[in-house]
């Protein structure tokens, strides 16, 4: 008889978002994020970074002070990684699972690579203008959003 304590499809593609999080250098905030095919399965994964070449231990990141003294300007989005790091053509019709709900700008990536559903875990920034814009954008575009439903298990493995 099969096992019955398998995780489910959720918890796998939410779990390897979380996983891809813990790549990040980011010391504020980890994000990760899968991008999954209607059939089930990953196409991608991606976590917030600096882009190639721009080392971890020269760029800053500060979170405060002069712009260009922050990581803002130069970190890549979790997201946004994703999107790029798929080189197998079309995202129509894919969902993407995120450890924080997308900001505006990978908003538009999103919408724009034809995702059609995100799925989020984290939504501490969402009275920021730019989670707002994201929704605004996501509501008139038809990609649906829902906040991942935690189950409560947890995993533990030895790495
Ligand atoms: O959607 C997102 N995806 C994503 O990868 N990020 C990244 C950018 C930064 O490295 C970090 C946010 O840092 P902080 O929480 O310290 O402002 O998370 C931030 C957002 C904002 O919603
Ligand atoms: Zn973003």
């Amino acid at each position: 008889m099969k096992r019955e304590d398998y995780i489910s499809w959720d918890e796998y593609f939410m779990g390897v978002a979380k996983l891809a999080g813990m790549r990040s250098k980011d010391p504020g905030t980890q994000v990760g994020a899968c991008i999954v095919g209607q059939d089930n399965k990953i196409l991608s994964m991606g976590y917030n970074g600096f882009p190639i070449g721009c080392s971890d231990d020269e760029f800053p990141w500060e979170r405060e002070g002069d712009t260009l003294k922050t990581k803002y300007p130069y970190v890549t989005h979790s997201e946004l990684n994703a999107i790029l790091n798929y080189r197998g053509g079309s995202l129509a019709g894919a969902k993407l699972y995120v450890t924080l709900f997308p900001c505006n700008e990978c908003a538009k990536a999103i919408i724009q690579s034809g995702i059609r559903e995100v799925i989020y875990d984290c939504d501490k920034y969402a009275e920021t203008p730019s989670v707002r814009a994201s929704k605004r954008m996501f509501r008139a575009a038809g990609v649906a959003y829902r906040p991942y439903s935690r189950s409560g298990r947890t995993v533990k493995m030895e790495l």
